[in-house]
């Protein structure tokens, strides 16, 4: 059994290994040459899975990618050959929640904003959206969400149309996934009438696709309005954003808002649950033993006598403890503009952790909402 897999997946062998032979490459070098012999493709969201691709692929059963969005496989292309495909929905929904919330954080603490009482939108609110949700509470934020979809199947939260929550957010955050098609499409959701609508001061987040915005129109409206503020993970033609659009912004990352180690190696541990039955695994291992131990101690914490905005602080500065985000951004301003410039930051991103792997004993309840391990004082 032949595995063609991105070379930026981790744990492939101690994963894969025992049951299939591996060749990896580079994800956008993988082609139609790279998967002329493969059984099984294993890629990241930035392999085109096309027509091209598959033309060439004649023995492959299986498609998958260790990333919840799938926007970059052509699933009518798939389905029309017979091909079984999977996603990792969910892999990465603590990542993308902590990566959001220490940009919160550390914008607020550059800006001397107090977090609490404001309004948080969630545009999409699945795995990604859900996770921010869960953890906006820790900072005293009131939460709204919009998600047409999931409204209309009944889930029970509350949800508020679009426009409404541009109208009340004073933090809007973009968790939804690129479609160009069906009932609620998200190409250009936020479009030039969309952004010029914000709230005075609002801060928009885009941690989903970049093309969920329209980052022309975005470049217009940051110009003559400089009291939005932009904190962008992902950008239209990656991997070549628009530069003016990368100066304009408070906070610049090269999509790595999922980049936990837990949740890469979740990605693929999704997809060896998936593929049990083509790779003959009697008993799938557990997830835990391929995560390694975490680097990070407990982390003792005397805050019962701190005020809001001391604590909101301290907030800011353990999760770039766990995750420098300024160290990111800067680094993101230096290189975007080299020749592999985004790719090379993705591939040396920090071995950054989750939060559930720092212990925080304190009296105060907040670290564990925000997702930290909680140990007793
Ligand atoms: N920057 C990064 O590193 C990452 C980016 N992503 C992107 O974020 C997207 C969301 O990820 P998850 O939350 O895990 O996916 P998900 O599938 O769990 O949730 C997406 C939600 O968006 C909703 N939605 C769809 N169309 C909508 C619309 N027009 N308006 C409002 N809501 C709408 C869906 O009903 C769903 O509940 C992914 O598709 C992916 O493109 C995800 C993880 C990491
Ligand atoms: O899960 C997704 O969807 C994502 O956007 C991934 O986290 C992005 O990672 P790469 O696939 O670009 O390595």
């Amino acid at each position: 059994m032949q595995i063609v897999a991105d070379e930026n997946m981790p744990a492939l062998d101690a994963l894969f290994g025992p049951y299939a032979e591996i060749h990896t490459y580079p994800g956008r070098e993988i082609g139609p040459e790279q998967v002329k012999d493969a059984d099984i493709l294993l890629v990241r969201s930035v392999t085109k899975v096309d027509r091209a691709l598959l033309e060439a692929a004649s023995k492959l059963k299986f498609v998958g990618t260790a990333t919840i969005g799938f926007d970059h496989l052509d699933i009518d292309a798939l389905n029309e050959r017979g091909i079984r495909w999977s996603n990792a929905p969910g892999c990465n929904a603590e990542a993308v929640g902590e990566y959001v919330i220490t940009a919160l954080l550390t914008l607020a603490e550059r800006e001397s904003v107090a977090l609490t009482g404001k309004t948080l939108g969630i545009i999409g609110a699945g795995n990604t959206g859900s996770a921010v949700a869960k953890r906006a509470g820790a900072l005293g934020l009131k939460v709204l969400l919009c998600d047409p979809p999931l409204a209309e199947a009944g889930d029970e939260r509350d949800f508020v149309e679009l426009d409404a929550l541009l109208a009340q957010a004073d933090l809007v955050s973009c968790h939804v996934p690129l479609t160009q098609s069906g009932a609620h499409p998200t190409w250009y959701l936020l479009d030039e009438s969309r952004l010029s609508s914000l709230k005075p001061d609002t801060w928009l987040v885009n941690a989903c696709r970049g093309e969920v915005i329209d980052n022309r129109a975005l470049i217009e409206v940051k110009r003559q309005r400089p009291d939005l503020k932009l904190i962008l993970d992902v950008w239209e033609g990656e991997p070549n954003p628009i530069t003016e659009l990368v100066e304009l912004t408070e906070i610049a990352t090269p999509h790595i808002a999922g980049y936990s180690v837990e949740a890469k190696l979740r990605g693929n541990w999704l997809l060896l649950a998936q593929l049990k039955l083509e790779l003959g695994i009697d008993q799938l291992p557990a997830f835990a033993q391929f995560v390694p131990a975490s680097e990070l101690a407990t982390l003792i914490i005397d805050d019962g006598a701190l005020s809001g905005e001391q604590w909101q602080r301290l907030a800011a500065r353990v999760a770039r403890l766990v995750y420098d985000i300024d160290a990111e951004d800067r680094r993101f301003r230096n290189w975007h503009t080299q020749e592999g410039g985004f790719d090379k930051q993705r591939k040396a991103h920090l071995n950054r952790r989750e939060f559930l792997s720092l212990a925080i004993a304190s009296e105060q309840r907040q670290w564990q909402s925000l997702g930290f391990e909680s140990k007793r004082v």
